[in-house]
């Protein structure tokens, strides 16, 4: 099979963990006879330095034309990069939510899975470790607080910022739609988290997924506040199987949720639409605290890869290979510098990337 697939490296730890996933479906690719052709556009700040600007329709059109997108991140540091000194819609971020907005990406899968092997690797009590848990958190991602108006003014010598937040029932319904589909195929319980006792499109939020639940009868649902949800996640993650919820308050749960299952250097995801096409990137940011360091977590941005082998391709048995090699080298005791527990071997990215690669091989 040919796979067309665009990159986007990105910045900071990006291009370390693109070259990675590269090289892990690459091996993929040669074991079971399929060919890869890449493409690699620039975005983030790394197109701010190329073009004056985040996200070029250039590099939009590339990845429409591709089957699927494998982004690292973008984004410096906030506080000191010179990106961050221009105005907001020049800033990397706006780059990534212009890309998300122009592929219509708006369900984002977000695998919380804690394996058996880095139980020790959660700050979690004993005996809530010892029990594992696998969630699907599914983020809607074109709405809400990141995508309404905003602006900044000065009012009788006062500043004051507006951002709006806003969600009509049709984005709702979709994203629930995709929920309870999901939801079907695994353990049967949806927990739609919202902040209804306060919020008018939280209230809206409720009363369409309730509507959208209606259709699915053998589906658990249950409604939950978003701040009970984060201090739950820490109390018992096992209780929840997919998490259906808003743009920011699915940020904001799913980087929680990482670290729970060790590190959000394990956390991957899948950016959709309503086709075969998505977009594939590791839930964490560009972490310019490692860049360049070689340090960094390749496996998120490996699981991601092996997301897109599985939807996007339809290749469970190479997904599958993804996997279980994954495990077999977190088995074997391999770890790097994040998740890295006593009695481990601490491995560099690179070196991560080549075990991977040798398990598949
Ligand atoms: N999808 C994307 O491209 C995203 C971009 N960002 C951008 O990334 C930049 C940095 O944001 P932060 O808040 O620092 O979040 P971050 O996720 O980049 O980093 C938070 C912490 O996690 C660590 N970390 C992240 N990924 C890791 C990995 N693979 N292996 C080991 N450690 C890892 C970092 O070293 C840091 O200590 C900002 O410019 C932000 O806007 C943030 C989130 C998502
Ligand atoms: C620009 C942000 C919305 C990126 C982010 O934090 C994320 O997608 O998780
Ligand atoms: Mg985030």
């Amino acid at each position: 099979m040919e796979l067309k697939i665009t990159c986007i490296p990105g910045d900071g730890i990006g291009p370390e963990i693109v070259r990675e996933a590269r090289k892990v479906l690459d091996s993929v690719a040669k074991s079971y006879g399929h060919r890869i052709q890449y493409t690699d556009i620039l975005m983030g700040g790394a197109s701010i330095d190329v073009h004056g600007i985040p996200l070029t329709e250039e590099a939009v059109e590339t990845a429409k034309a591709a089957d699927a997108v494998l982004m690292g991140s973008i984004g410096g540091d906030t506080t000191t990069s010179p990106w961050y000194k221009l105005p907001p819609n020049l800033r990397p971020e706006a780059g990534l939510l212009a890309i998300r907005k122009a592929l219509n990406l708006f369900a984002n899968l977000r695998p919380a899975i804690l394996y058996e092997e880095l139980a020790k690797a959660c700050p979690l009590r004993e005996e809530i470790s010892a029990q594992g848990f696998d969630m699907l958190i599914m983020r809607e991602l074109t709405g809400g607080l990141y995508f309404g108006d905003r602006k900044t003014i000065e009012e009788n010598g006062i500043r004051k910022a507006t951002d709006t937040l806003v969600y009509d029932e049709n984005e709702i319904r979709r994203i629930a739609i995709k929920g309870f589909d999901i939801a079907k195929k695994r353990s049967k319980k949806v927990t739609s988290v919202d902040k209804a006792n306060v919020l008018d499109s939280s209230r809206l939020w409720r009363s369409v997924v309730e509507e959208v639940a209606k259709n699915y009868p053998d589906v658990t649902l249950e409604h939950m506040l978003v701040d009970n949800c984060a201090m739950q996640l820490v109390k018992d993650p096992a209780q929840f199987d997919v998490i259906l919820t808003e743009n920011m308050f699915g940020d904001i749960l799913s980087d929680e949720a990482s670290m729970v299952t060790g590190s959000i250097g394990m956390l991957a995801s899948a950016s959709l639409n309503d086709t075969k096409f998505g977009l594939y990137e590791p839930s964490h940011g560009s972490a310019p605290d490692i860049a360049g360091k070689d340090i960094a977590n390749p496996i998120a941005t490996v699981l991601s890869a092996a997301m897109m082998l599985r939807f996007t391709f339809d290749l469970d048995k190479e997904a599958d290979a993804v996997e279980a090699a994954v495990k077999h080298v977190l088995k074997e005791g391999y770890r790097t510098a994040d998740i890295m527990s006593e009695g481990c071997k601490k491995v560099s990215c690179t070196q991560m990337g080549n075990l991977l690669v040798e398990r598949i091989g």
